[in-house]
């Protein structure tokens, strides 16, 4: 378990973290999604010991952060942003001198390398120096560095950036798997969809602070219901439009092109209920779905609860 209470941290005057509080259970996939400069590099710095708060506390299980060093290093397993490159260091080499920094037993050490690398399909690479890697295989193994000592939870700080799909659906798979083994996995990043099929759960950094967290499927039905309906028809839209016109939970009308696109106050069923009237109003429909859910309907404009109606025909 982790946890930030009334976590407060600033650089000089200017306040990266203000009243900052989280909480992750053992065995969630939590993603910390935030904006560029919003402070998730700061998050997991804190949680890391690397950076003390200026206020409030860090919990992991029953250790503070930053405190009993060599006790947290082996729950903590860390892929930070930027990694340092050893250039001349071969692969193997430099695996087994961060298992050794693990007070990993030297027995053990030879088949985790070779299990880890083989799941991280790099195992081809095993006896290069790192300066010759393409940017997939050192991703990869950053992330096998990180999970050699079977860390209780994995730390990973905007692990997606920059990354091709096919290196991002293998880490996925291998993020999915570690978790399956009873672990927690903690990351940052900065876009919805990257964290949508792998995360269990999400929380939302925006000012300084949490403004939403729960779980994926939860967020994604929130968000979701914030979105706009896209309508299209066939023939005229008058009808249509004054069908919409006269229903109270449509709070916005605009038209365009051939789409009509309203902002619907309403759950599931309630969006069920408007496309039957609509069907049964005997309107001719191509199509009525709500648009994807995006990182700027939760960090930017909630939905406003006055009507406008905009309409051209
Ligand atoms: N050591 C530091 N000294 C001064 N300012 C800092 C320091 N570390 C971070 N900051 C500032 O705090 C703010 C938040 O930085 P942080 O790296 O935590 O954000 P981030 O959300 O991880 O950003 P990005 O998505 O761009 O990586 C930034 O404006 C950054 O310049």
């Amino acid at each position: 378990m982790i946890e930030f209470v009334n976590v407060k941290k600033s650089f000089g005057n200017y306040l990266v973290l203000e009243d900052f509080s989280l909480k992750i259970e053992t065995g969630e996939i939590f993603g910390l999604l935030g904006l560029a400069d919003s402070g998730k590099t700061t998050v997991v710095k804190l949680l890391m010991g690397l950076q003390s708060p200026d206020e409030g506390t860090i919990m992991i299980d029953d250790m503070e952060a930053g405190s009993g060093v060599r006790r947290l290093k082996r729950r903590l397993g860390y892929v930070p942003q930027v990694l340092g490159r050893y250039p001349k260091m071969e692969v193997f080499e430099y695996l087994q001198f961060f298992a050794s920094c693990y007070h990993m037993e030297d027995s053990k050490i030879r088949s985790r390398i070779h299990m880890l690398m083989e799941l991280a399909d790099i195992s081809s690479w095993e006896n290069s120096p790192m300066e010759v890697l393409p940017k997939a295989v050192f991703q990869k193994l950053s992330l096998v560095r990180a999970m050699l000592h079977e860390p209780k939870i994995l730390v990973l700080d905007e692990p997606m950036v920059s990354m091709d799909i096919r290196t991002a659906t293998e880490i996925k798979g291998m993020l999915l798997d570690y978790a399956e083994q009873g672990k927690s996995i903690f990351m940052t990043g900065s876009s919805l969809s990257d964290f949508s099929d792998l995360c269990t759960h999400l929380a939302f950094l925006h000012q300084g602070k949490v403004i939403r967290k729960g779980s994926v499927s939860t967020i994604f039905r929130e968000v979701s219901e914030q979105n706009p309906i896209v309508i299209q028809v066939e023939g005229r839209r008058t009808d249509i439009l004054s069908l919409l016109k006269e229903d109270k939970k449509v709070k916005s009308i605009s038209l365009k092109e051939n789409e009509i696109h309203i902002r619907f106050k309403g759950n599931a069923r309630e969006e069920a209920e408007l496309l039957r009237r609509i069907v049964d109003a005997g309107i001719c429909l191509h199509s009525f779905y709500r648009e994807a859910g995006s990182m700027e309907n939760i960090l930017g404009k909630e939905a406003k609860d006055e009507r406008s109606i905009i309409s051209y025909e």
